[in-house]
């Protein structure tokens, strides 16, 4: 019976690569294309437009996570195939940036994993990479101020949002959690595992802060009675074995990262939303003014947030708006219009949150 089932599965995947193999002729013409047009590689609404239509199409037992999986990695190496693609990220391996980057640019790319978020910036904006990936907020936590603060500096685009759901595991060499009697990670690990650890620790137990998951699982691979509270991408790096998975408190911990680029333009699709910064002029009302555009034009506003706006030792602040829809779509133009000298465009992209 194996044996039989075995034999339709090498007759299904002999299939498969022929397929595959014949999609990468058709990829490597398009990539011919683009390189005579010198137009870009990575189209996000394009792939979107894939997986919708498969994920439509599709009336077995794959779902659209599946398709995603599968799909990304399909992509990944198309692209690859076109052009190769490095991608930098805020790291270290293991962080939860590194998984959201696989996640669309799949295992074939060439990574850099980077200290900061200002280094991702640095390393796009000289074009050590291609694309960049950084955290810009988490839906307990809030904003990452410093995505931000280098959106605005950088003038940098984004070409693309990816939606990571956060599931932190516990991983030790010990079997036994009486064993354990120091926990590494990362604050905002602890804060947002509270529950877990104190149900299912009745002893007394040090919870020790470091800079990354990633290393919480390396000093507990070292040390004696030690645990980490990771990302599960970190403890498989470092080959902990992990004890309890999705710790978190809440199931629907979530964290939205944006892939940076240099001058990138997406094409429009339905779904699109744009992110800009807004520098207006410091008068009563001037706020109020430019939202009211958006609630005239019938646009919905995602995400308002100000920031310092760092000219010299004013206390003035700078605008992060987002707002659903395409920055060419006449209906955004027609609204922004009165605003021209004030807005920098940072990216109009497929929206996922
Ligand atoms: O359609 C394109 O523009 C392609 O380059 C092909 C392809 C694909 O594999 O289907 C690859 C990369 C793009 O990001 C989108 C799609």
């Amino acid at each position: 019976m194996l044996d039989q089932l075995r034999k339709q599965i090498d007759a299904v995947d002999d299939e498969l690569i022929k397929l595959l193999n014949q999609r990468m002729e058709y990829v490597k013409q398009v990539g011919e294309l683009k390189r005579n047009d010198n137009s870009a590689i990575y189209r996000p609404e394009r792939e979107k437009a894939i997986v919708d239509r498969l994920e439509a199409n599709s009336n077995g037992i794959l779902n659209r996570a599946a398709i995603e999986a599968i799909f990304f990695e399909i992509f990944a190496v198309s692209r690859n195939y076109e052009l190769p693609e490095r991608i930098a990220y805020l790291g270290p391996e293991g962080s939860f940036t590194h998984q959201a980057a696989e996640s669309r640019y799949g295992a074939m790319s060439d990574y850099i994993p980077l200290d900061s978020i200002s280094s991702v910036f640095e390393a796009v904006k000289t074009s050590r990479a291609r694309f960049g990936v950084v955290p810009i907020e988490n839906n307990q936590e809030g904003t990452v101020q410093e995505t931000i603060d280098f959106l605005a500096l950088h003038k940098l685009t984004i070409a693309a949002e990816i939606v990571l759901p956060i599931h932190f595991a516990f991983a030790s060499k010990e079997d036994d959690l009486e064993k354990v009697t120091t926990v590494y990670s990362r604050d905002i690990a602890f804060r947002q595992c509270k529950n877990f650890l104190n149900d299912y620790f009745k002893h007394p137990v040090k919870l020790v802060p470091v800079s990354s998951t990633s290393r919480a699982c390396k000093i507990a691979r070292e040390e004696e009675g030690a645990a980490a509270i990771c990302a599960p991408i970190a403890a498989r790096q470092y080959e902990l074995p992990i004890l309890y998975n999705n710790i978190q408190d809440s199931a629907d911990n979530q964290t939205r990262f944006l892939i940076i680029s240099q001058n990138f333009v997406n094409q429009m699709s339905d779904q699109d939303k744009t992110s800009v910064i807004a520098n207006l002029p410091d008068e009563p009302g001037s706020l109020v003014r430019f939202l009211q555009q958006f609630q005239n034009a019938g646009i919905n506003l995602c995400k308002v947030e100000s920031r310092p706006a760092k000219e010299g030792t004013t206390f003035k602040y700078v605008f992060f708006v987002e707002f659903e829809g395409h920055f060419n779509d006449p209906k955004i133009q027609n609204t922004i219009k009165p605003y021209k000298d004030n807005i920098t465009w940072l990216g109009s992209y497929v929206q996922l949150c």
